[in-house]
């Protein structure tokens, strides 16, 4: 059972509220005269992950009071539900065990009443094996000919998590070609299909439900086109292969169950590319690169589910988050990572963190009168710094931002990643420090600047600082770094959703739109004029009628 607690009527939530006032009076720079030891009381190092989270706006009263707040949450009791296999997903009655697919120690974990490892492990070699066949060229197309291209058909969790990873992991990559069609717009797939060959290309059919409006349509006319270009019905077993949970819609679809690779309703969408979700992983790096972000993956479960509160990286990272989002009032973060590699990472955690915390319903099914899930967004470094890093500096908003960068380059090119990495540490130093008036001042007077000039244009040049940056150092960007920094936000995600009280696993929020949707579509499909809906829709959809 998840506990039930308002955590804005605990006792560390009257005194963070209390706290709030001294804290918000102090500013970092502050903070950091005060305390030379900032760097040490508030870093952690996880393997070859390292959080400085020094650059947030807290001492360690802070941080002790919002431990406190965790554990008044009952949080301990969340993380052993979780991973005990009981049905917290409460409103799908469901238990929530991603951390099962990852589980590489092999201990018996049990849903209702079942150990699932002998089905993952049974999953997990049918990818071995597959994806073997598959890059070592075994595996024939329907004339003949060994797989170069491997087209993955799928969305939002099918998608975003293979497409994260195996752009992450790109310096691992084989000779395979990988394509990722997700959006129903017929443009993704027809731009798609320019680029294959039918002889020579395997689509993934990736859908936890299999009823996906987009990735049915998108299946369909891949399959349409695969027999326009000379597959008989009886090739598409070798050239279609299904990831999903629903055998018989599968089967339905004609692709042959032994093609079909299997997970279960225990893993979430946005919590599946450890799951028959990520073959295209597997397929673009390798089966053993795959476990490597397995094993990293459980490396974190295991501290996560283990270590102190204090020493808990997704734990303080929750709780940083949890500071600026309900005293601060911060509405987002940002994700910012300054590796190349890892340009959809941001756009990964906006499904993960929005779709899970999203929600202003707690569990009881009483509307909250408190904030929960920020918005989440962010764009690589240095690619951001040119573009909307101004407001972050010298908006009016308040931004926590996370900074990610490996120490070690997969392209030592030059004093390339020198010069990345000087941005990545000066971000954070200006963030925090600011640029105060008379240094303002003094840069001008030494450029030959008039006191006139000076005045005028000095208020324009100031940075107020105090700005909370996360630094998080990786040694490298490896399978392995990669799945524990992933399951480091998973697990954040999970504890956010314990202290706000909302169940983090479901999402009817995205319910309605494609409900609307499946009313509508019928009605494009004739040239009557559309009288059902309010003005402004009727007036739309007949508008396009006249137009197309
Ligand atoms: O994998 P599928 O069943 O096709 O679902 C794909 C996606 O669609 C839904 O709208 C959900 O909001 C997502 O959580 C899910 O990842």
């Amino acid at each position: 059972m998840l506990p039930d607690i308002d955590f804005t009527s605990t006792q560390s939530y009257k005194y963070l509220a209390d706290h709030y006032i001294d804290i918000v009076a102090k500013s970092l720079k502050e903070l950091f005269d005060a305390d030379d030891q900032r760097f040490e009381k508030f870093s952690l190092q996880f393997e070859d992950i390292l959080l400085d989270y020094s650059k947030n706006r807290i001492d360690e009263e802070t941080l002790a009071l919002l431990i406190q707040l965790a554990k008044e949450c009952s949080l301990k009791q969340a993380i052993d539900a979780m991973f005990s296999g009981e049905k917290i997903n409460v409103t799908e009655g469901r238990p929530v065990l991603h951390i099962a697919l990852r589980n590489r120690s092999n201990t018996p974990i049990y849903a209702e009443g079942e150990d699932v490892m002998p089905e993952v492990n049974r999953v997990l070699a049918q990818m071995e094996t597959f994806s073997n066949k598959i890059i070592s060229g075994e595996w024939k197309g329907f004339t003949g000919k060994a797989i170069t291209d491997v087209v993955n058909i799928g969305i939002g969790g099918s998608d975003l998590g293979p497409v994260m990873v195996t752009e992450a992991l790109k310096a691992y990559k084989n000779h395979l070609n990988m394509h990722f069609v997700s959006n129903v717009d017929g443009t993704h797939i027809t731009e798609t299909l320019k680029k294959v060959d039918p002889e020579t290309t395997l689509f993934l059919i990736a859908s936890k439900t299999f009823t996906t409006q987009e990735t049915m349509g998108n299946a369909h006319s891949a399959r349409d086109w695969f027999i326009a270009n000379g597959g008989a019905d009886e090739d598409v077993a070798k050239h279609f292969v299904a990831l999903s949970t629903n055998t018989e819609g599968v089967e339905k679809f004609g692709i042959d169950t032994n093609n079909m690779f299997e997970f279960w309703d225990w893993v979430g969408g946005r919590y599946s590319l450890w799951s028959a979700i990520g073959l295209s992983i597997s397929l673009s790096v390798g089966f053993d690169n795959f476990t490597r972000l397995l094993s990293g993956a459980h490396a974190m479960d295991e501290h996560f589910k283990t270590a102190e509160f204090e020493q808990n990286i997704p734990v303080i990272m929750a709780l940083m988050g949890i500071w600026y989002n309900n005293f601060f009032e911060a509405e987002t973060e940002a994700i910012l990572p300054y590796d190349q590699y890892m340009h959809r990472f941001a756009a990964y955690f906006q499904q993960g963190d929005m779709e899970s915390n999203g929600k202003h319903v707690d569990r009881n099914g009483k509307h909250v009168d408190y904030q929960t899930g920020p918005i989440i967004w962010g764009e690589p470094g240095t690619n951001g710094q040119h573009a909307f890093y101004q407001l972050i500096h010298q908006g009016t908003k308040l931004i926590p931002c996370d900074f990610i960068a490996p120490a070690q380059s997969h392209n030592p090119l030059g004093d390339h990643h020198k010069m990345l990495l000087s941005n990545f540490f000066a971000q954070t130093e200006a963030l925090m420090n600011g640029k105060t008036e008379e240094v303002v001042i003094e840069e001008l007077k030494k450029a030959g600047k008039t006191d006139e000039e000076i005045k005028k244009i000095a208020p324009f040049k100031v940075f107020e600082g105090n700005r909370p940056t996360n630094s998080i150092l990786v040694k490298k960007i490896t399978p392995y770094t990669l799945g524990s920094m992933i399951a480091m936000y998973e697990h954040k995600i999970f504890v956010q959703g314990i202290i706000w009280n909302i169940y983090s696993f479901d999402q009817w929020g995205v319910e309605l739109g494609k409900q609307l949707a499946g009313k509508i579509l019928p009605e494009l499909k004739n040239e009557e004029e559309v009288t059902s809906h309010d003005s402004s829709t009727n007036g739309l959809i007949n508008q396009y009628k006249a137009w197309r």
